[in-house]
Formats: structure tokens, C-alpha cells, sequence
């Protein structure tokens, strides 16, 4: 079954044409990589899933719907493309911004319950970060602050992951643990992924297929390295 189906998808800001022709369907428990060099269209692309744009034509099915359906926020986990130095500029610490990704469940005015305090603690022993939910998340490296950007979405037990280049400006060896982190969180939680990347080589060995965006706009399924 899939969880994101879309045909005949077309989209252009203003007159210059983005995207021509994307079909794209991904199943529940996928893993799949999108490569393609920069301008190609990659983050436009999530944005359309994320229903943040909308197609000039064709069609996003998403959760067996038209459209992104707002009460299935929660069901995505979207990180977009440097989101971690955007969060690491807050005066907050981990456990802080872990738990305001639970809004939707606490609502404004409601004090966290000893279960969201257990769902942030669970979120961040999963990216290997406990003992770090007491500092300030301007104080960790970019590979520890890209592993609390997993953490605040995961805490919302979402089914899919929509990465926005997720290894960008970490280094090479915390690139590799949050790779084998995401294999673990598909293969084990079955939690679906779609990522966007330039990491070429490690997407290939990391995801189940990867898909090559060309300079044209169109999207197609790539075997080769
Ligand atoms: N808000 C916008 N208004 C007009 N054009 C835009 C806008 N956002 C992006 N574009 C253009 O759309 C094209 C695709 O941009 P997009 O950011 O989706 O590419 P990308 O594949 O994610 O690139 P990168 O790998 O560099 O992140 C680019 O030519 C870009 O200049």
C-alpha cells in the first residue's frame, strides 16, 4: 500500500518551469533516496508533498488523500534543509525543543504529563542523545544537533520522514552513524523515509532505491553510482 502516490505532476514558480511529469509512488516501510544537482527541484519537490506549494497540475496523494490533509501533520516528520543552525541559534535546551514538538498533544496552556515526558526521554535514548537533554542545543556539534532535529520529529511518532538533505555540513564519521541511525528507524520501527541529498555514494549504500531528479525536471529511478 502506498503512503505517497503522485502522477503527473507538474510545477513552475512564476513562468520558469520546476518540475514536469513526476510520477512517484512510495510505499509503507520504503526508503527512498532523491538525488539531483542543485536547482533540479529536490526541495520544491518535498514542499509539494508537504502541501506548502501547490502542483500548476497533476496529482499528490498522501495517506490515501488528496492533498496534504492538515489533521495528518502529525503523521509527517518533516526536517528541512538547515533546520539544525536554525534551532541551534534558540536559548533553549534539548529536552525543550524535543518537547515543543508535541504541541499538538499539549495544547498552549497545558503543563507536559508524566507520558510526554516519557515520549521526549524515549525520542532522544532512540538517537543515542539522553544524556544531553539538559544542555543547551547551541552547545552540541552539527552531527549532535542534526541527531535532536531526528529527535523533535520522531517524539510525534510520525510514519514517514521527509529528509531535506540531512548530512549537510556534518562531518563524514557523524554522517555515517545518522545513516545507519535511519536504516535502523526503517528497518526496525518501520517508519517510512523519502530523503533529499547530495551524499551520493553513502544514499546508494543507505537506501532501498534512490531516485535521480534530472535537470529537466523529471524524475526517474537511478541503479548506477
Ligand atoms: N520561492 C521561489 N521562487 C522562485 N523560484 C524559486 C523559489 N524557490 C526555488 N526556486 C527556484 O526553483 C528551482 C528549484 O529549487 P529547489 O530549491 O527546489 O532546488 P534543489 O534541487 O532543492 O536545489 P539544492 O540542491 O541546491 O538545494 C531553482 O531554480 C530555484 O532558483
Amino acid at each position: 500500500m502506498n503512503v505517497l502516490e503522485i502522477q503527473d505532476l507538474y510545477f513552475s514558480y512564476n513562468r520558469e518551469n520546476v518540475l514536469s511529469q513526476i510520477n512517484l509512488s512510495v510505499e509503507y516501510g520504503d526508503y527512498a533516496g532523491i538525488i539531483g544537482s542543485n536547482g533540479a527541484g529536490k526541495s520544491t519537490l518535498l514542499k509539494l508533498i508537504l502541501g506548502v506549494l501547490k502542483p500548476s497540475s497533476g496529482t499528490i496523494r498522501l495517506f490515501g488523500k488528496d492533498g496534504c490533509d492538515p489533521r495528518d501533520f502529525r503523521k509527517i516528520g518533516y526536517i528541512p534543509q538547515n533546520s539544525a543552525a536554525f534551532f541551534g541559534g534558540f536559548p533553549a535546551t534539548v529536552e525543550e525543543v524535543v518537547k515543543a514538538n508535541l504541541y499538538s498533544q499539549l495544547g498552549f496552556l497545558r503543563l507536559p504529563a508524566k507520558k510526554h515526558k516519557v515520549l521526549v526521554q524515549q525520542a532522544l535514548e532512540t538517537v543515542g542523545m539522553q544524556d544531553c537533554a539538559k544542555r543547551r542545543i547551541g552547545e552540541l556539534s552539527g552531527g549532535q544537533q542534526q541527531r535532536i532535529m531526528l529527535a523533535r520529529v520522531l517524539v510525534a511518532q510520525p510514519q514517514i520522514l521527509l529528509l531535506d538533505e540531512p548530512v549537510t555540513g556534518i562531518d563524514a564519521q557523524a554522517a555515517k552513524s545518522l545513516y545507519a541511525l535511519l536504516e535502523q528507524l526503517n528497518a526496525e520501527q518501520g517508519i517510512t523515509i523519502l530523503m533529499v541529498t547530495h551524499d551520493v555514494e553513502r544514499a546508494f549504500r543507505s537506501a532501498k532505491h534512490i531516485l535521480h531528479l534530472n535537470s529537466s525536471g523529471v524524475l526517474e529511478e537511478d541503479h548506477d553510482i
